[in-house]
């Protein structure tokens, strides 16, 4: 991928720091060890963030780390992918510019397990988006309402589990909308399968939902008092059964008052409000029922003040609500039969309607977020959706959260690992497809039609007669027995079959086995809800339920589609929107099973890995090459490598490419060049070239530009000419240290080979600093102070034979701040030259030539007439196009001006300086002088001394000459 071939500079800059920070530059790419080692090497210096290509894996580092503040966003803004450390905001960044540019839709996609610390993840993208883009005045509103969401979101779906204290019970794929000009304005969320389960019971050391802990606690008397409730939640049954109501990491008191205020602000009207905690408070009261036998066996409700509290709420009849609790309607030719429950079946009525309130509320909630941030434009998703699950007992729920961690596996096989075989294939270059497991037959094995795991389930749900959970199990074994992914006891041999109980089924999945108990499969998948009680809720009061419940459904006498057909098809047109969009990936771990920072738990943290395919995606990702580049992108950085390329190469790029590799000395083996990429074996390779770049910048930064022609055709081997270098460095620095310390003793003598070199060193260091505190204008008068030594030095008339420094010092103050760079420049080059190259003196009276002056007026002259190089075009999907433009900056406001208007206005040749913006947002920063205001006339902003142009930088032959 694109960023994936970006991120590989930065991973070779940064590499000597902790392990690799891109996985594909592990010299071993199969090892597990090498992988968790690596994984490991970065957590413990709460490094959480690593690469394989365009993948970001990150380990939850369950402490609060500095690298969330708006001053890394900031950073990460713009910035190339390869520039920084791994991070997500170079996720969320790359994506952004992405769409920016080329006007498509985007998502991420976010996956691990119950933990790893997903929606922490999409939570920081979203806040990044929120900071770092622009907005206005009117879309603050909509930001907040992005952001807010959320806390509401998560007080009805997630709850308290044993692995994660705040742990989302919903798949949520997240829409971000912008417009035209990359400014959020609007949002959509879908939600996928709420745990409704949980509203009436919770393992041991689980909660409910946060919402109903946060109501008792945080609600204030009023309220709770006209929702009948008592502000102690072990009153309430649905709310003790994990025995933790109260639990010492979470504050619900807290956490109430803002969502109430979140509330407030997503459009929510106080009305909404009070129906919703009527829904609330229904539930549990719902939970509170309880039913004994009368007489015939049949059910009665025991005590009839929580009946009267939810009649009240749902505004619904209190008899009819009594009678729909205990009783069926049973259809038997054209009559309706009132049927009598018995208190088993009575219990999970109640049960039932509890969980179909909860749920279609949830969803109702959604879409009221929905409402009040809908909008349109480009989109970046974002997916934080369930990981893998194996729990000790397997139910219902995990198979559809394991059946939907396949699908996106399968989404990840195909938009990625096929992607890069087919780059192969695209680029000409020869190679052996290498076979990756594709997870496609399991998702089969669960789906197909008539054959597949979801379809035999429905059969037995609906099939008339008696269907048990078992029937279905034998169901399975008929129809599914023979396939390499499904295992029972009765088909497995010997030794599995220990391991596997009579009720269970166990699947091979991509990521692992894991056995499903089937007790549970046929009700939770049928979730059946009476159609008595489904009458009385019709028939509401309460807004919310009347939207929830719609007469329509009692109408349709067609069966409801199963829980697991409807996730199915919601999960198909999931993947439908996914497909359509440009993909990127995060992947989190869990480092243990404690919730404690700086514990990395090796066993744990192998599982993960395998579940979430790394090593598969790493494999895929190093298969054939580390390293693959565009010819113009490769040429560019490493072209001063190499004489025929050195400062420009004017044949086609992949010549110049293979003139520099030659002269590199690359052996066959280590590269191919394909159509329009170069692609390099193994990381060694790429390394040495980058060694031996770092190197030339590092000399190229300090030579003045004459001379950095020259040094284009020094030596051509770079690996044993750094060796030398290192060893000459050491001896250098030996002797350096010792004149050091004896011109400093003799520091304050006249001018002496003794102290020579220290007081040329202090002036240097003044220099430097003067460089960077220079007068902002011609009227400032301001001017850094020279260390005494330089003054005392100077009044005893030493400017000696070298002439360099003190003079400098005397003519800067008179010089005209245009020539600045100029003298910038001179200075840097002076320290490192002066005494040690011959003809510098000479070159020292010359402006040197290549400067970003020269160079940039160059830049700016047309090839044709009336044209730019390069100009920066960009249409969005209604065909409207940005003309070639400026973006005039004055020290109060902000002007558009066409290119045309400003070539008749200024001459370049009085420029005053130019700064090119280190974000690669194509910007450049023209300082103009003040006589030139005039001429410019109606972009004058004001009572500026200077004023700034912007412009998109039109060609790469800027950018190159503000690296180098
Ligand atoms: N980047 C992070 N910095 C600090 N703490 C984090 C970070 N990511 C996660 N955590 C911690 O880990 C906890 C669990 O993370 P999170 O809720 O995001 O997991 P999850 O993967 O969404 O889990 P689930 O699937 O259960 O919803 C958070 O509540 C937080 O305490």
């Amino acid at each position: 991928g694109q960023n994936g071939d970006a991120n590989m500079e930065g991973a070779l800059i940064a590499r000597d720091k902790v392990g690799v920070q891109d996985f594909v530059l592990l010299d071993s790419h199969t090892s597990e060890a090498a992988f968790l080692n690596n994984l490991r090497k970065r957590y413990q210096e709460n490094l959480i963030y690593t690469y394989i290509g365009s993948l970001l894996v990150s380990v939850n580092p369950y402490q609060e780390l500095d690298i969330y503040t708006v001053s890394q966003m900031k950073l990460y803004r713009g910035v190339n992918f390869f520039e920084l450390p791994p991070h997500l905001y170079a996720i969320a960044d790359n994506a952004y510019r992405v769409m920016c540019n080329e006007y498509n839709n985007h998502f991420i996609l976010i996956s691990g397990e119950s933990g790893a610390g997903k929606t922490e993840a999409s939570k920081k993208i979203l806040q990044y988006y929120a900071v770092t883009c622009p907005t206005t005045e009117q879309l603050q509103t909509v930001r907040d309402r992005l952001l807010l969401s959320n806390p509401v979101l998560e007080a009805f779906g997630n709850a308290k589990t044993l692995r994660n204290d705040n742990s989302s019970r919903f798949g949520k794929y997240m829409d971000i909308q912008f417009d035209f000009k990359g400014a959020p304005v609007g949002g959509h969320i879908l939600s996928y399968l709420i745990e409704k389960s949980r509203v009436v019971h919770q393992n041991h050391g689980e909660r409910n939902f946060h919402i109903f802990y946060q109501l008792l606690e945080g609600g204030d008397k009023d309220l709770l008092c006209w929702l009948g409730l008592e502000r102690n939640p072990q009153k309430y049954t649905y709310l003790i059964q994990g025995r933790c109501a109260k639990v010492f990491s979470i504050n619900d008191k807290n956490d109430w008052k803002i969502v109430r205020k979140a509330f407030s602000i997503i459009d929510f009207t106080e009305k909404d409000i009070e129906h919703l905690f009527g829904i609330v408070a229904s539930v549990l009261h719902l939970g509170n029922i309880q039913f004994e036998e009368d007489s015939n066996g049949h059910a009665i409700i025991r005590d009839g003040s929580q009946i009267k509290w939810i009649s009240k709420l749902l505004g619904a009849h209190l008899s009819i609500l009594q009678e729909a609790l205990t009783h069926r309607k049973i259809e038997a030719r054209s009559e309706e039969v009132l049927s009598p429950l018995n208190v088993d079946l009575a219990f999970y009525a109640r049960d039932a309607v509890a969980k179909a309130i909860y749920g279609r509320t949830f969803t109702w909630l959604v879409n009221k977020i929905n409402g009040s941030l809908a909008n349109k434009k480009t989109v970046i998703g974002l997916l934080d959706i369930y990981g893998f699950e194996v729990l000790d007992t397997n139910s219902f729920e995990q198979f559809c959260i394991n059946y939907c961690n396949e699908k996106l596996q399968q989404l990840l096989i195909e938009m990625t690992l096929k992607a890069e075989q087919e780059e192969y294939e695209l680029e000409g270059i020869e190679w052996e497809p290498i076979p990756y497991f594709n997870n496609k037959i399991i998702c089969d094995l669960v789906e197909q039609k008539h054959k597949g795991i979801i379809s035999i389930l429905d059969e037995e749900c609906l099939r008339p007669g008696e269907a048990t959970d078992l029937s279905f199990l034998e169901k399975l074994e008929e129809k599914v027995g023979d396939h390499a992914h499904f295992v029972t006891r009765k088909l497995a041999d010997q030794k599995t079959r220990k391991s596997i109980d009579w009720v269970d089924f166990r699947l091979l999945h991509y990521a692992g086995e894991v056995t499903y108990c089937a007790v549970g499969f046929l009700e939770k998948n049928n979730d059946l809800l009476y159609r008595n009680l489904k009458e009385v809720l019709c028939n509401s009061k309460n807004s919310i339920i009347r939207d929830c419940f719609l007469l329509s459904e009692l109408d349709n006498r067609r069966r409801p589609e199963t829980v697991a057909t409807q996730f199915k098809n919601s999960l198909t047109s999931l993947i439908e929107i996914l497909m359509s969009k440009e993909p990127s990936y995060i992947r989190c771990i869990k480092p243990n099973e404690n919730k404690e920072p700086g514990k990395f738990d090796d066993f744990l943290i192998r599982h993960q890995v395998k579940y979430l395919g790394l090593m598969e995606h790493l494999r895929v990702r190093r298969a054939g090459f580390a390293y693959r580049r565009k010819y113009e992108l490769f040429l560019q950085r490493y072209k001063s490598l190499c004489p025929a390329t050195w400062p420009h190469w004017h044949g086609p790029a992949a010549e110049g490419v293979e003139r520099l590799i030659k002269h590199i000395g690359y052996k066959p083996e280590e590269y191919k060049l394909g159509r329009t990429k170069i692609f390099i074996r193994f990381p060694k390779t790429l390394f040495a070239t980058e060694d031996a770049f770092e190197y030339r910048k590092h000399l190229l930064s300090k030579v003045p530009a004459p001379l950095k022609r020259k040094a284009g055709t020094g030596s051509a081997c770079w690996r044993g000419a750094l060796a030398r270098r290192a060893a000459k460095k050491r001896t250098w620095a030996v002797q350096t240290i010792r004149k050091f310390i004896n011109g400093f003793i003799n520091r304050k003598k006249p001018l002496c080979p003794e102290n020579r070199d220290f007081v040329r060193l202090s002036q240097y260091h003044y220099l430097m600093k003067l460089r960077d505190h220079l007068p902002k204008n011609v009227l400032d008068k301001s001017w850094l102070q020279p260390p005494s030594i330089l003054e005392e030095v100077r009044g005893s008339g030493g400017s000696g034979r070298g002439g360099s420094g003190p003079c400098l010092v005397a003519t800067s103050v008179h010089i005209g701040l245009f020539l600045v760079p100029q003298l910038q420049q001179k200075v840097v080059t002076s320290a490192v030259f002066s005494g040690k190259k011959e003809g510098y003196l000479e070159s020292l009276s010359q402006p040197f030539l290549e400067t970003r002056l020269s160079e940039f007026s160059k830049a700016l002259e047309p090839r044709a007439p009336g044209s730019y190089v390069t100009p920066v075009i960009k249409y969005d999907r209604n065909g409207f196009k940005a003309r070639e433009r400026l973006l005039v900056l004055t020290q109060s406001s902000a002007y558009v001006v066409e290119m045309a208007k400003i070539k008749q206005k200024i001459e370049y040749s009085t420029l005053k300086g130019i700064s090119t913006s280190n974000l690669s947002d194509g910007i450049v920063v023209i300082h103009v002088p003040e006589d030139n205001k005039q001429k410019v006339g109606n972009w004058d902003g004001g009572s500026s001394e200077v004023m700034w142009l912007m412009l998109p930088i039109p060609s790469y032959k800027l950018l190159e000459c503000h690296n180098s």
